[in-house]
C-alpha cells in the first residue's frame, strides 16, 4: 500500500487459515487498519495480490460481504435509531443469504443477551454509553454470523468487565464454531487470551508471526523460577518449567516452598522485537569528529 510515493505497507504476506483467531499487533501507524481495510474491501491496495474466502475483496459481490463481518474503529453515527431495531434493519441485509447450516440473520433478543445489551433494546443510541455503544458495533458485526469477522481494536474503551464478556462472545457465544477472527490490538494479555496466532507489525512490515507461546520462547527464551529450600532462596532460568518443578519435587519436594514460575511472555516478546525493528529503522548517527 503506497500514499503518494510513501510505502506504508511493504511486503506484508500471510494466511489465515478456517477457525483460526489471528491477532494484529503493532505501534501506532503500523499498518493494522489499512491491512484490515484492504481485506474489507474498504481500502483499495496500490498492488500485491489478496484473496478472502478466495475472492479478491476489490471484486467481491454481496454473496462474499455476507459471509464478512466488520468491526471499525468507529461506527457511524445512528443516534436516534432504537438499539433492537437498528440491529434488526442490519440484520435484515442477511435474510437473502440465510441456509439450513448458517440461520441469519441472529435474532435480535438472542444477539444482544450475547454482547450483554439485552436491557438496551429499546434505548436510543445517542443514550448508549461509550462501552455500550462498543458492544452494539460488535453486535453489527455478528449479526450476518459471519464466516470471518474483521475487528478492528474492538475493546478499546470497554471496561475490565465488558472485555472479558467480548472474550467470550469471541470464544463462544452463537458464533459458528468455524468462525475465522482476524482483530487488532493494543492489548497485549488480550492478544495472550485470544489468539491462536499473532502477526506483528512495524513499520509497514511483518516482524513477527506465530504463536504467543512460540513468539515468547523464540524472543525471551527462559522461564524463571524461583523457590525455597530448607528456607533457603534458589532462583533459575530454565528453559522448560514444567520438567524442571517435576523434577525438583521428585528430588526434594518436601523442603520445597514458595514456589514461582515466571513464564516468557507474549509483551516480553513485543517489546523486544518492536524495539529491535525500530532499531535497525534508525539512521545511523554520524560520529562527532571531535
Ligand atoms: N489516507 C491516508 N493517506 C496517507 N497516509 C495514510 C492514510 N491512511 C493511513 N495513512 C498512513 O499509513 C500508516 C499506517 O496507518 P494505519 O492507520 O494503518 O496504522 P495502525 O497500525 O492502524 O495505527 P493505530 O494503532 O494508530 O490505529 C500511517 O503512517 C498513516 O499515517
Amino acid at each position: 500500500m503506497r500514499y503518494g510515493n510513501r510505502d506504508v505497507l511493504a511486503g506484508v504476506s500471510f494466511d489465515v487459515h478456517s477457525g483460526e483467531t489471528l491477532v494484529i499487533l503493532g505501534p501506532n501507524g503500523a499498518g493494522k487498519t489499512t491491512t484490515i481495510e484492504i481485506l474489507e474491501g474498504f481500502r483499495r491496495r496500490s498492488s500485491g495480490e489478496v484473496r478472502v474466502l478466495g475472492v479478491d475483496p476489490d471484486h467481491a459481490d454481496e454473496g462474499w460481504r455476507a459471509d464478512i463481518g466488520v468491526v471499525l474503529q468507529s461506527w457511524r453515527d445512528h443516534g436516534k435509531w432504537r438499539v433492537g431495531e437498528f440491529l434488526a434493519y442490519q440484520g435484515s441485509y442477511y435474510t437473502p443469504f440465510s441456509s439450513a447450516s448458517t440461520r441469519r440473520p441472529w435474532p435480535v433478543h438472542d444477539l444482544l443477551e450475547a454482547v450483554g445489551l439485552a436491557d438496551q433494546i429499546n434505548t436510543p443510541i445517542g443514550r448508549l454509553s461509550g462501552g455500550q455503544r462498543r458492544r452494539l458495533d460488535i453486535a453489527v458485526g455478528l449479526v450476518g454470523r459471519p464466516a470471518l469477522i474483521l475487528l478492528d481494536e474492538p475493546t478499546a474503551g470497554l471496561d475490565p468487565e465488558a472485555r472479558s464478556e467480548f472474550h467470550r462472545i469471541i470464544h463462544t457465544a452463537g458464533t459458528r464454531s468455524d468462525t475465522t477472527v482476524l482483530l487488532t490490538t493494543h492489548d497485549l494479555d488480550e492478544a495472550e487470551i485470544l489468539a491462536s496466532r499473532v502477526l506483528i507489525l512495524a513499520g509497514g512490515s511483518i516482524i513477527a508471526d506465530g504463536t504467543p507461546q512460540e513468539l515468547a520462547r523464540q524472543i525471551a527464551g527462559t522461564d524463571e523460577v524461583r523457590w525455597t529450600e530448607n528456607g533457603v532462596p534458589h532462583a533459575r532460568s530454565v528453559a522448560e518449567s514444567t520438567g524442571f518443578v517435576r523434577e525438583l519435587f521428585r528430588q526434594n519436594g518436601n523442603a520445597i516452598a514458595d514456589l514461582e514460575v515466571h513464564r516468557a511472555s507474549l509483551e516480553d516478546a513485543y517489546f523486544a522485537l518492536v524495539r529491535e525493528a525500530e532499531a535497525t529503522r534508525t539512521e545511523p548517527v554520524e560520529p562527532n569528529a571531535a
